[in-house]
């Protein structure tokens, strides 16, 4: 009797399956492009490793060399057995028609924003009317008084690194990977410019009970095992999540009496000009106190602020990683920079927010590594209504995106188009003197691209400087390993924590 439910059964899960395949195939027009049992962007999809019949999250990087040939075109489609159908568009043109020309006509939707909104509403995650209110309340916040706190900030955590890490007294450095130093002083960056909070580069205070700074670091570091951990799972005796858990909480009671202390020291006009008056938070709370019931509530204050450490944090770190392996692998490139640097700061003076500008070539070296792994490498993207793009740039045809059907932007093919950018896996700063912050293609386009621009670009080219005019950056060999193998083994971009970018970078800094 059993036999024929359990065969029933399966016919009608079998069935549904086979009409979801179809009408996937229908919602994206037939185009060309992956079938498959997961979808690239379900969980049993991520989890896998990349394969022929699996292409996870890394076929962007790995396949990218000849998948868009293969399937025809730079648009392509992904149909599976298990999660929703997709579009993947690898051609700028198309990326334009849904960022800028048509981008009323896209919102981000919650699923893809999960990781964003875990502490409140924010500027990256909402759409339509209450992200205007957002942009306008957060877009202030985001000028020269802020750059040029960052500017100091850089060089003084800069200093801080090279005390703290005893770099000061030698005369070469290894390291096995440069991006745990470079993580952390971006992390620094944020937390004093963003939160404006101390972020000491050596934290020697005796007090055991988990600080600001250290939650801070657990919680970013900790942002998948929150998203992924099942609230069950908290109940059991397991290290790490009690650990993200006790973080987590100490940083909600922590941010919820920083913006109560912010009101209040503005509220009595204590906050100094020029100081620490000029981080982000700061000039959130003021713009949002400004702005009475139009402003943003507790909450809002905090999604946002910590949006920015979500957006500004790793983006920044990995990229920075990435131009120093790329520099060292590129001497002549490096040469140039080092030119600049001491054109510039020929007194030996720290960068200041003015000197950005004038060290643009340093700046095309953080801009050409940010190209090669571009850190926010996938951008999601759902119509509320028909659109119809033009695919002309592969053929004369149109693509209908129905409602609620995911266009995935794929930066890391756009930015290894060889019709774009020819030579494509040649580090060439060059590809970008000229041109202007606002048409940097890695920070996004049309009206929702990164709001964080001139941040990170102020904190990278700052870092950049200090650490050319002191050391010579080469390559880190292993034994018997030459500098061919290192590019292969190190030079491979992934996810790495949140962002895109690459993974353990060893270098050797020698004392110019
Ligand atoms: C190299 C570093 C960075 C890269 C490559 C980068 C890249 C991007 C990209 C591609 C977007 C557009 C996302 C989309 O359209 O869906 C974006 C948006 C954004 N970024 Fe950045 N970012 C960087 C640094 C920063 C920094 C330092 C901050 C803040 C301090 C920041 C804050 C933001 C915010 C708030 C948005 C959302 C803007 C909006 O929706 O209006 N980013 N970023």
């Amino acid at each position: 009797m059993w036999i024929p439910t359990v065969l029933a059964v399966v016919a009608v899960l079998a069935a549904t399956l086979v009409l979801r395949f179809v009408s996937g195939l229908k919602n994206v027009s037939y185009l060309p492009g992956f079938r498959c049992v997961f979808s690239p962007q379900s969980l049993w999809g991520v989890i896998l490793p990349t394969v022929y019949f699996n292409p996870g999250m890394n076929w962007f990087w790995l396949w990218r060399k000849w998948v868009y040939e293969y399937y025809g075109s730079r648009t392509i489609s992904s149909v599976s057995l298990f999660g929703g159908p997709l579009i993947f568009t690898a051609s700028a043109d198309v990326a334009r028609q849904v960022l800028v020309g048509n981008s009323a006509k896209f919102y981000k939707s919650p699923e893809t924003q999960a990781a964003t909104r875990l502490w409140g509403e924010n500027i990256i995650s909402s759409n339509f009317d209450v992200y205007k209110r957002h942009r306008r309340i957060v877009g202030p916040a985001f000028s020269g008084p802020t750059y040029a706190f960052v500017a100091r900030e850089a060089a003084r955590l800069y200093s801080e690194m090279i005390d703290g890490e005893n770099w000061c007294q030698q005369k070469q450095v290894r390291v096995e990977s440069i991006n745990e130093y470079l993580s952390k002083f971006a992390l620094g960056i944020i937390s004093r410019c963003g939160f404006g909070l101390p972020f000491p580069w050596v934290d020697d205070s005796e007090n055991h009970e988990m600080s600001f700074e250290k939650a801070l670091t657990i919680v970013t570091g900790g942002f998948i095992v929150k998203l992924a951990a099942p609230l069950w799972a908290y109940k059991f005796p397991i290290k790490r999540l009690r650990e993200v858990d006790e973080a987590y909480n100490k940083l909600a009671v922590s941010l919820k009496s920083l913006v109560t202390a912010r009101k209040a020291e503005l509220a009595s006009e204590t906050s100094e000009p020029g100081s620490s008056g000029n981080d982000l938070f700061t000039r959130l709370v003021s713009a949002a106190e400004a702005e009475g019931k139009n402003g943003l509530d507790d909450d809002e204050l905090i999604g946002n602020v910590f949006s920015f450490m979500f957006a500004g944090h790793e983006t920044t770190g990995h990229t920075l990683s990435a131009t120093l392996a790329l520099l060292a692998l590129y001497q002549d490139e490096q040469d140039k920079a080092l030119k600049q640097i001491h054109e510039v700061l020929s007194d030996g003076r720290a960068p200041t927010f003015d000197d950005i500008s004038k060290l643009d070539k340093v700046a095309a070296c953080f801009e050409e590594a940010a190209r090669f792994f571009p850190a926010g490498f996938i951008l999601h993207r759902n119509a509320t209504e028909h659109v119809v793009l033009n695919l002309s740039e592969d053929s004369n045809r149109t693509l209908v995106i129905p409602p609620g059907v995911t266009i995935v932007v794929d930066m890391v093919g756009i930015h290894h188009d060889p019709k774009l950018f020819p030579d494509p896996e040649r580090f060439d700063p060059s590809r970008w003197y000229g041109v202007q912050d606002s048409e940097l293609s890695f920070f996004g386009f049309g009206p929702r691209a990164c709001i964080g621009r001139k941040f990170a670009l102020t904190e990278g080219v700052c870092l950049l400087s200090l650490l050319l005019r002191d050391w010579k950056v080469d390559v880190n060999l292993r034994a018997g390993e030459t500098v061919v193998q290192w590019r292969e083994r190190v030079l491979q971009g992934g996810m790495v924590g949140l962002a895109f970018g690459v993974r353990d970078v060893p270098l050797v800094l020698t004392r110019r």
